[in-house]
């Protein structure tokens, strides 16, 4: 069985980024979202993403992204994935990927069995499918809330083969998570913070040690 994939999301200083390398994650995640702590601009991203090239899988997090933005964030961070964690629509998922010529990730908010019943039609036209912890109605940010979903609700769903699993994940519930839910990756952020925004080097590599445990 090959090991759990894991996306480190959310880094913005070279020492947090080398950390997530030296411990052995398989992506990371830069957060292009001005009312995150973990906003990073496009140009430091881009110098992130060429500290990390040809070790890791680049991924900038966009939100409901105009063409401008996408085409920007394309020539600045030259990501091997986009993840879109806004409301984008089937068909805008589908248009970003063309206008990118890069993979996309589309990430749907599960709080009920209902919020399950988009994945075929965003995994028609997405590379992959993220399921994260649907946020609550006034939150400001819509991920990187540190909460978890009900994982049981995943039995019912018909999932593509590549899919990843994220919400309020930590070193001490990542192995259950696992074992109910069988995922194949991991998206892990505040689970590995000492603050909001402030990565903590030692929880990262707790969090990928007890994810391959
Ligand atoms: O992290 C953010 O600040 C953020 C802002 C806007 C959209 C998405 C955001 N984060 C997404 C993620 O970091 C993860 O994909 C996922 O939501 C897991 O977060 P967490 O529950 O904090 O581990």
């Amino acid at each position: 069985m090959r090991p759990v994939s894991v996306k480190i999301c959310g880094l913005s200083t070279e020492p947090t980024l080398d950390a997530a390398l030296e411990s052995g994650a398989d992506l990371v995640g830069f957060v292009h979202f001005p009312k995150s702590p973990r906003h990073v601009s496009l140009e430091r991203a881009g110098a992130l993403s060429r500290q990390a090239g040809g070790r890791v899988q680049r991924v900038v997090l966009l939100v409901d992204p105009d063409d401008a933005l996408v085409t920007a964030a394309v020539e600045a961070i030259s990501p091997d994935l986009i993840q879109l964690h806004g409301h984008e629509s089937v068909e805008r998922v589908a248009a970003i990927r063309r206008l990118s010529g890069r993979p996309v990730m589309k990430a749907i908010g599960v709080a009920a069995a209902s919020d399950l019943a988009a994945v075929p039609a965003y995994a028609a036209v997405a590379d992959r499918i993220l399921l994260d912890a649907k946020p609550p109605k006034d939150a400001v940010l819509p991920g990187g809330n540190g909460l978890v979903f009900d994982w049981a609700l995943i039995a019912q769903a018909t999932l593509p083969t590549d899919w990843m699993l994220s919400g309020g994940l930590t070193a001490n519930n990542v192995r259950d998570a696992l074992l109910l839910t069988g995922t194949p990756a991991l998206d892990v952020s505040s689970g590995v913070e000492s603050a909001p925004g402030t990565k903590d080097p030692a929880a990262i590599a707790a969090f990928i040690k007890a994810a391959r445990g």
